[in-house]
């Protein structure tokens, strides 16, 4: 295809576009399950992104990766060795087209220890707010879970989490223990966690490149020293933050939430900062709570890899500035250059909380 540079807007913009007047677009290929598609692709995120030059584009799971394309950039969330191999191949053949994110690095996060291992091991400074993750030992074997020596260190409650965070629905499956006779039921691998009181709110950061979006939503509700007593064995639960409240009793409970403070940003984005670089991902959330005990302690419990973005506020432009900058920042000098930079336009985009599909960029291309 053959291009010529044209002038854009008073502020001495350029634009390369194709010898037919078009400005270059892009092809952004994903792979998802098809619950993920469905909610992550809506119409709103793949209008707002082809009108900025970009073009989602599914991957047909059923056909090689190899015979599909091109891509400018390729997105993806699935599982198996097969998938796996299929990246590897794509990117031998295209190294030039960026992969989100690297399979290996998102492998991190499919154990509950390595996932949790990066947050001890990063170096920021705790001034006001401080920041940790709970005490925890894996289990392997049943044998193990009667072992004082390993579980005797732990205080009840506890959350028994399977060590493996694979996305299957298995995988969310949780058990509150009350008590160290109950753990003799478990079905190890797992890993046992201290149960951390926390006002029934959890602070779930959002990171999407470099920006960074933390919301509240329900969790658990703290456990007393008198409910510890009168509890008896275990309860399980599963994904409790995106369940909707029935219960009128925890309707109660719940009513708070909107007045539950939030962690500084800054705190958070520079843990979130701190985080993308140790796993070298992009498309990240992670679950953090307040420990009620101390106050200014946050305690982070959870990494989940191209978490429900839909769900955040802004989405799309935050997800379609992220794909434009991926792209552009790729062809380098082959891209189109323009003094209205891609930031001037987040600015103009994201105001406050306020999600403005901008009239602007209706002459945007
Ligand atoms: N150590 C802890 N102390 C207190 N509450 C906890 C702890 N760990 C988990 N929880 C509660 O259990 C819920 C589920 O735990 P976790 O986030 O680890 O599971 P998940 O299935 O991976 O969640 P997600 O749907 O975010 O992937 C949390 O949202 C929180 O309410
Ligand atoms: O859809 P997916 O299968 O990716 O589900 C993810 C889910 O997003 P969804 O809201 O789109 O379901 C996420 O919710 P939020 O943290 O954003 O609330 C979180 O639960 C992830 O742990 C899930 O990923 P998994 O751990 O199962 O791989
Ligand atoms: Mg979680
Ligand atoms: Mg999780």
């Amino acid at each position: 295809m053959r291009f010529v540079w044209q002038a854009i807007g008073d502020r001495g913009g350029i634009r390369r576009i194709t010898m037919a007047g078009n400005p270059r677009r892009f092809t952004v290929g994903y792979a998802l399950a098809p619950k993920k598609q469905q909610s992550f692709i809506q119409p709103s995120l793949v209008e707002l992104a082809r009108r900025r030059g970009i073009d989602l584009v599914p991957i047909d799971g059923t056909r090689p990766l190899a015979e599909q394309g091109p891509f400018d950039c390729l997105l993806h969330k699935l599982y198996g060795e097969d998938w796996k191999a299929q990246l590897d191949d794509f990117a031998t053949r295209n190294p030039g087209v960026p992969i989100v994110d690297p399979p290996l690095a998102i492998e991190r996060l499919h154990n509950r220890i390595s996932m949790l291992q990066v947050v001890s091991e990063l170096e920021i400074p705790q001034n006001r707010e401080t920041f940790g993750i709970p005490s925890q030992v894996v289990i392997y074997d049943s044998g193990t879970l009667s072992n004082s020596g390993v579980v005797g260190a732990l205080r009840f409650p506890v959350i028994a989490k399977p060590l493996v965070a694979d996305g299957s629905a298995k995988s969310h499956k949780m058990s509150l223990v009350f008590h160290r006779d109950a753990l003799l039921k478990l079905k190890p691998p797992l890993v046992l966690q201290e149960f951390v009181n926390h006002g029934g709110v959890i602070f779930k950061v959002y990171v999407v490149g470099d920006y960074v979006q933390c919301v509240k939503r329900k969790s658990l509700p703290d456990v007393s020293e008198e409910k510890l007593e009168c509890s008896e064995g275990s309860v399980t639960f599963s994904q409790v933050s995106n369940m909707t409240t029935q219960d009128p009793t925890e309707v109660e409970y719940y009513m708070h939430l909107d007045e539950a403070e939030m962690p500084p940003l800054s705190f958070v984005t520079e843990i979130a900062k701190g985080l993308r670089q140790a796993m070298g991902l992009c498309l990240f959330n992670f679950d953090v709570i307040r420990d009620v005990k101390v106050g200014n302690h946050y305690v982070v419990i959870d990494i989940n890899y191209f978490p429900g973005y839909a769900k955040m506020p802004c989405y799309e432009n935050v997800l379609t500035d992220f794909f434009w900058n991926i792209v552009h920042e790729n062809k380098g000098q082959d891209a189109e250059v323009s003094a209205i930079s891609s930031n001037d336009k987040d600015s103009k985009l994201l105001v406050g909380n306020h999600c403005k599909m901008a009239e602007d960029m209706e002459n945007d291309g």
